[in-house]
């Protein structure tokens, strides 16, 4: 017999690690978490406004009382407050007095008036949530006029030399700086002021050219009523509105200079840079509201009297510096700005003694008997050393020099019954490391709570584009994956292993890194219960089919239109990719935020689709080529254009897991499973078979396999952060997904349509495809913010109305009318 000789045994504890502090996000979370609070929003908006109201009094009756008072003021450090107090004629008191005094006196005279009204507009946003004016712009212009207005003010005050009575209205600022500068430039003072009232327009209102003004070269052509048509294409125009830029910064009222121009559709040209097409406008009205607007002056020299009334369209493009300069960087997350992250405080915290128990004598004893299976076959060992995962311990073994590794890996099922517990793996030899690896599993295993995984830093400062949190390796590690980078998983497992679990871990991981305007998820669940939960997230996360009335789909025909629906997303995605002469969804995302792709020309902000299929044996059975088919395509294509799938199964047999899928899975994650077949077909090896249960499973990726162990995720927690989610603010609906036109028709025929019935929108729609030569139900639904089946049914209605053609997949109609005056007639012979 072979002596063995076993010159030092290594047993390592993972080190624990140390308790959390209460980290700056802890911090950021409850502070987050009071402002969520609406009642704290309501008490401290109400508390500002009366601040508002108190400093405007406070102000104005400084302006009329401030010399008395002023005397007081700078008394009340030598008297009694009390005295002081009475003697002052504020009406706020001798606070108001010396608050007004500070701003008023000292600072902006008259323009002080202009702090008041800035406290009151931030009130209104924090107690009622709503910008009776854009708070930041207003700030802006605000803070630069009462800085102006008291410089101007100082300027007359300065040379009517009248500072001793009228020093208050400039304030100190204003004054003190027409001093400073007169000495120096003498009358360009006033030249100076107005430059810099100048400078202000052109850059907050980003003018960009000074045209001549119509007025200065002909007469203004006598007032003459205009065709109705006219009038309404103009309402309509004005109706078509930039769809979020407006939100964000608000159209300049029209001044005296800056007659208003009106908006008309704004299509891009070749270049993908925005147009804007300007119509003469006779009856002043308030200008729409900037999305490209510029500061345009327009020549109407062409329009006569006699001239026919057709609008004329002046194109001046918009460049993209000009756009990234006046709006800054697109944010997409300003789709809900008040949308708060779930919290770590909505995860169960389980005590510390759930951790893996191993004790020294269990290793010692595991350890030896391994020494002693491996001497009975003849095998030495040079060294052997323990490391102990959540679910098992791994015992690495360096054997002596001319031990064959296969004939180890033989005595498998030998050492397995020798150490009398189910679930050894042996791996001969380690990848990577000159040894040989026995998993086996803890008498004790520990339970990874989801909490534990998800306060790790390695997750919360993780940059991955989709992370996922897969579990903990052998070592203890927190494993985190890039679902973009994988780019679709293939799970499965024998039932009750931990599959559902899984899949909840991964939505969980998602869910607690992205924006609802990053991230959306079909999910599939032919087992109608696992994923129900995930229903309150319909108006956050959750896209669908337009006609669908379930967010989840349960139902296998609509699962085949929903994934062919998919496949629709993915061509229009790899078209709006092409124009936009990008590789993938990143580089794509990346020019849209710097506004270097035109929404015009149908470009928009593409979130991630993660696709989840809960159950795909049931598909398969139900449907077979037609579900196989688009998965398969989905899988092998979509990789680039952010859209990911993730197929769970409980039958990982050829002919669910079926050659054209697995080959488009390359990663692939297994739970237990009942054969060594099953874990052949899903992991192209054995292992699979010799799990523990209970969330123990071996990823395989890049060719490497490596043994995790699944956080686990309770269904009340999943509640909470569903609940947590669904109650915030969300979008109107669940993003819609194109239209498939299965079999059994999803459009409407031809012959449905009742022109007699005509939707009241639909001139406006008219319009508006034909300036944009588009016919597609996005175009309408986001430019009249219309739901999806309205827009879709007055798609229709144009269809049979001869205005756009047929439906052609996933390109838009053809747009059938060219001229808009030819519309126009249309329109009004239709009426
Ligand atoms: N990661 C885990 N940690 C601890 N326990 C787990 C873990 N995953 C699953 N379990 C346990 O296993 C049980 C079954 O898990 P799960 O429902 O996920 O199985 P499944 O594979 O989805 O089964 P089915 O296919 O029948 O739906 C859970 O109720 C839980 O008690």
């Amino acid at each position: 017999m072979a002596s063995t000789t076993v010159k030092q045994n290594t047993i390592r504890r993972p080190e624990r690690p140390p308790k959390e502090e209460p980290t700056k996000q802890a911090w950021t979370l409850n502070v987050d978490r009071l402002f969520s609070d609406k009642r704290n929003n309501l008490t401290l908006g109400v508390l500002m406004l009366l601040l508002s109201a108190g400093l405007f009094f406070a102000f104005v009756s400084y302006l009329f009382n401030g010399q008395e008072d002023q005397s007081t003021i700078h008394a009340a450090f030598h008297t009694p407050l009390r005295e002081t107090g009475e003697e002052t004629r504020n009406l706020l008191g001798l606070v108001g007095a010396y608050i007004a005094h500070v701003f008023v006196f000292r600072w902006f005279g008259l323009g002080a008036l202009g702090l008041p009204v800035i406290a009151f507009l931030a009130a209104c946003k924090v107690a009622f949530g709503t910008e009776l004016l854009p708070l930041r712009r207003t700030t802006k212009a605000i803070l630069f006029l009462s800085f102006w207005v008291s410089l101007l003010l100082g300027y007359i005050v300065l040379v009517t030399d009248t500072v001793q009575d009228y020093s208050i209205w400039c304030g100190g600022l204003g004054y003190e700086l027409n001093v400073a500068l007169y000495g120096l430039i003498g009358w360009g003072n006033i030249a100076l002021i107005g430059f810099l009232l100048f400078c202000f327009i052109v850059f907050f209102f980003n003018v960009t050219s000074l045209r001549r003004p119509s007025w200065m070269s002909m007469p203004a052509p006598s007032p003459r009523p205009k065709p109705a048509a006219y009038n309404d294409v103009q309402d309509s125009y004005d109706a078509i509105e930039e769809d979020r830029l407006p939100e964000q910064e608000p159209a300049p009222e029209p001044t005296a200079e800056t007659p208003p121009v009106s908006k008309a559709a704004a299509p891009a040209d070749e270049n993908g840079r925005e147009l804007t097409l300007h119509m003469p406008d006779r009856n002043p009205r308030p200008a729409p509201k900037p999305g490209s607007l510029t500061f345009t002056i327009e020549d109407t020299t062409h329009v006569t009297d006699d001239a026919p009334v057709t609008p004329v369209f002046d194109i001046e493009p918009v460049s993209d510096e000009d756009l990234l300069n006046t709006h800054g960087l697109y944010d997409p997350t300003l789709d809900l700005p008040r949308y708060q992250f779930p919290t770590a405080e909505l995860l169960t915290d389980y005590p510390e003694n759930q951790k893996a128990q191993v004790s020294a004598d269990e290793l010692e004893a595991n350890k030896d008997r391994i020494v002693e299976t491996l001497q009975n076959y003849g095998i030495t060992i040079d060294h052997i050393k323990a490391t102990i995962g959540p679910t098992v311990t791994l015992y690495e073994i360096v054997p002596s020099a001319g031990v064959r590794i296969s004939k180890i890996k033989s005595l498998e099922d030998d050492i397995a019954l020798n150490l009398a517990a189910l679930g050894i793996r042996i791996i001969a030899p380690m990848p990577g490391k000159g040894t040989i690896g026995i998993e086996v599993p803890n008498k004790n295993r520990e339970m990874v709570s989801i909490r534990s995984v998800m306060t790790s830093e390695k997750f919360t400062k993780n940059t991955y584009e989709l992370p996922v949190v897969l579990g903990k390796t052998i070592s203890n590690e927190i494993y985190v994956a890039d679902l973009a980078k994988m780019p679709h998983l293939l799970m499965a497992g024998a039932t009750g292993q931990g599959k559902s679990v899984g899949l909840n871990v991964l939505l969980t991981s998602l869910i607690y890194k992205k924006h609802p305007s990053q991230l959306k998820l079909v999910l599939v669940d032919p087992k109608k219960v696992e994923l129900t939960l995930f229903n309150k997230l319909e108006r956050h996360f959750l896209a669908k089919l337009p006609d669908s009335d379930e967010a989840i789909i349960t139902d296998t025909k609509k699962v085949v239109n929903t994934l062919n629906s998919l496949c629709i997303e993915m061509d229009n995605r790899y078209n709006l990719l092409k124009d936009a002469g990008c590789r993938n969804l990143k580089e794509y995302n990346t020019k849209f935020v710097q506004r270097r792709l035109s929404p015009e020309k149908g470009h928009r902000f593409l979130p991630y689709i993660v696709l989840i299929v809960d159950e795909l044996a049931d598909l398969m059975m139900t449907a077979g080529k037609e579900v196989e088919q688009p998965i398969a395509r989905l899988a092998q294509l979509a990789r680039a254009i952010g859209i990911h799938l993730v197929v769970a199964t409980q039958r990982p047999s050829v002919n669910v897991i079926t050659g054209l899928i697995k080959a488009n899975f390359p990663a692939r994650l297994s739970f237990k499973v009942t054969s060594k077949i099953d874990s052949r077909t899903i992991l192209d090896t054995g292992g699979a078979e010799q799990l523990v249960g209970m969330g123990d499973m071996l990823l395989s990726s890049n060719s490497d396999i490596i043994r995790l162990q699944c956080p686990f995720v309770d269904t009340n927690e999943i509640e909470e952060i569903c609940d947590f989610v669904g109650n915030q603010r969300g979008y109107d609906a669940a993003y819609a997904l194109p239209e498939f036109v299965g079999d059994d028709g999803g459009v409407s025929d031809e012959k449905d349509v009742d022109l007699e019935n005509r939707d009241p929108m639909f001139d406006e729609a008219a319009r508006l495809v034909v300036i944009h030569q588009q016919g597609s139900t996005s175009l309408i639904q986001r430019r009249l913010k219309l739901g999806y089946n309205r827009a879709g049914r007055l798609i229709d209605q144009l269809e049979a109305a001869g205005i756009v053609g047929p439906f052609e997949g996933s390109k838009a109609r053809e747009v059938l009318i060219q001229d808009p005056q030819d519309l126009e007639e249309r329109l009004k012979a239709m009426n």
